[in-house]
């Protein structure tokens, strides 16, 4: 019903997208992955018509809808047909309210009022969202105003769905909930979803086809199976049947286990021992209150010298809230903040710094010049660290940035990244993260997870809040879960992530706790001594 006929893509002197023809049927739902930045927003906007009115660059080639070109259509016009989210939700709010801005996309077309009232029922409920109905869209958490994003473009009852990273806020029930419901209407309604998705262990085994931008302005589309099978990004279930030599490469745990029964017995990784740490950041009995919302409840944590600590839990649990307590900026209604013996909250701004680096949710807010290299230079500066060192940390975590480029015009992955590397460029003892995996791709995630160990080898203590399940079992030491705004278990990544039917990653699903990750299947595989060499 989509078709892009011969799509060329540019900046100014950069090439996104070349000669690219893809057709999307009626009711299927086709996966859009690749490297961080390589064009799979840009290949989205193609077909809302967001690039490049939104965007500017030059776009060649045709976009026809059942058979008659769109493609100078301006997007307000196809929104009836073909439903857009963003990778910034908040961005993409118009009215105040939840109610407001799920009838407001109806209210455009002119529904019918009893129409418009039945839709956003059946949306608040289709989402999980009803009680948060009369609340001020400012005000929910991350994760809620994807879920309200989402909800405000299904009450429209689009043909076509185009999402963005639509998972990348969720917590992991609540993104198979979301991708559940969503395959629900492209089975039964016929609906067609193009879906960008950096986390393919969550949406792979929902996809009909995917589509890998390729990174020389091509793409390849083909069923998941063949896609993947040398696909640069890939999800620990593809990965370890590579390994492993399974053939074809299991898509689901289901398939996995059940190759997994022809494996050898493999010698279980042992735990690392937790290191001996100095506390760091000592909270007790910290409370948060929003209006009359208790956030955080009279929570306890201490953050030692080496080790990192990874916050997870539903979402509206708190994380946020915490997280910007523990750094000085968020309000506390009760309880106390030690760093190095002063409270950051005390502090001024410059010196707060010193004590405690943060990367919020929203990246972009730590960005205000005028160019990659501005900013980097900016933080080797504020840092006192050797000219390089920032560029140095992009360069791991999302190669190849135009250092000329200004902030503004990052993919989201590159925008993260750059606040990623100027929060770390300056090293403080303290680091707190939250949710820093949006837009990384499979490399990045794995940088960052090195560079975060190296903080802690080097006696810093780091706490990341994220929903990345994977990624949380390559990076902790610690795992702290809560809910309801307190803390309700914490422990080893062994115990809390691979005990937990939410949290477990796909390796624990195949092979059981207390496997993790990919690599310690490699090492087993290897044999004893590799494991020696490995420590
Ligand atoms: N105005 C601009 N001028 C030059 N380059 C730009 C501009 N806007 C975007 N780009 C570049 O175009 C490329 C494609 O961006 P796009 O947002 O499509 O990537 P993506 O694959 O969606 O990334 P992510 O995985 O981070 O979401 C990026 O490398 C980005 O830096
Ligand atoms: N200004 C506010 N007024 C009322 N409630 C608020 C306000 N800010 C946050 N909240 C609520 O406080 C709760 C905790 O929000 P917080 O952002 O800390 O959650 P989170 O665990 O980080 O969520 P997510 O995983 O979705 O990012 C949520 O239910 C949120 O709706």
């Amino acid at each position: 019903m989509i078709d892009l006929r011969g799509i060329g893509f540019r900046y100014d002197e950069r090439e996104v997208l070349r000669g690219v023809d893809l057709s999307l049927d009626e009711g299927e739902l086709v996966l859009v992955s690749g490297r961080t930045g390589v064009g799979k927003s840009t290949l989205l906007g193609v077909v809302t018509g967001l690039v490049p009115r939104f965007t500017g660059g030059v776009l060649t080639g045709d976009v026809l809808l059942d058979g008659a070109s769109i493609v100078d259509q301006p997007p307000r016009e196809r929104a009836h047909v073909v439903g857009y989210v963003g990778q910034d939700p908040l961005a993409g709010f118009v009215t105040d309210t939840v109610e407001e801005e799920l009838a407001y996309g109806m209210e455009q077309v002119g529904t019918a009022p009893g129409t418009m009232r039945r839709r956003v029922e059946e949306t608040l409920d289709l989402l999980g969202i009803a009680d948060l109905r009369s609340r001020d869209l400012r005000t929910l958490s991350g994760g809620q105003q994807q879920r309200v994003a989402i909800g405000s473009v299904l009450t429209m009852h689009p043909r076509v769905l185009v999402l963005d990273e639509p998972t990348s806020a969720l917590d992991p029930t609540a993104a198979e909930d979301v991708l559940a419901t969503i395959t629900r209407l492209v089975h039964d309604l016929g609906l067609t979803v193009l879906l960008a998705e950096h986390r393919l262990e969550r949406v792979v085994p929902f996809a009909d086809r995917i589509c890998l931008v390729t990174g020389d302005g091509g793409i390849r589309v083909d069923s998941p199976h063949e896609v993947l099978a040398d696909s640069p990004v890939a999800p620990p279930l593809v990965e370890l049947g590579r390994l492993v030599g399974w053939s074809p490469l299991p898509l689901t745990v289901r398939d996995a286990r059940r190759q997994a029964r022809g494996l050898p017995d493999l010698a279980p990784p042992t735990p690392p021992e937790p290191p001996r740490a100095a506390p760091l950041l000592v909270a007790r009995g910290v409370s948060v209150v929003h209006g009359s919302h208790v956030a955080v409840r009279d929570l306890d944590l201490t953050l030692g010298a080496g080790r990192v600590t990874v916050l997870m839990g539903r979402n509206g649990s708190g994380k946020s809230s915490l997280i910007w307590a523990l750094q000085g900026t968020g309000k506390r209604r009760s309880g106390t903040v030690h760093v190095a013996g002063d409270d950051p909250a005390d502090l001024a701004l410059a010196q707060r710094r010193t004590h405690v680096g943060l990367v919020p949710q929203t990246a972009a807010d730590l960005l205000y010049l005028e160019s990659v290299t501005d900013e980097c230079a900016a933080a080797d500066t504020g840092a006192g660290a050797a000219a390089g060192t920032c560029r140095g940390l992009l360069d791991r975590l999302a190669p190849g940035i135009d250092p000329t480029i200004h902030p503004r015009d990052l993919s989201e992955g590159q925008r993260l990244a750059l606040a990623l590397s100027i929060v770390l460029t300056a090293r403080p003892p303290v680091v707190l993260l939250d949710e820093p995996t949006r837009g990384l791709d499979y490399a990045g995630k794995a940088e960052l997870a090195r560079i975060v160990a190296d903080l802690a080898a080097d006696a810093r203590a780091v706490l990341l809040a994220t929903h990345d399940v994977e990624f949380a079992a390559h990076v902790a030491d610690e795992v702290v879960v809560m809910a309801e705004g307190e803390v309700v278990s914490s422990g080893s990544p062994q115990r809390v992530l691979a005990e937990s039917p939410s949290f477990a990653p796909q390796v624990t699903k195949v092979l059981g706790a207390p496997w993790l990750v990919v690599e310690e299947v490699a090492t087993a595989l290897d044999g004893p001594d590799a494991e020696e060499d490995a420590r």
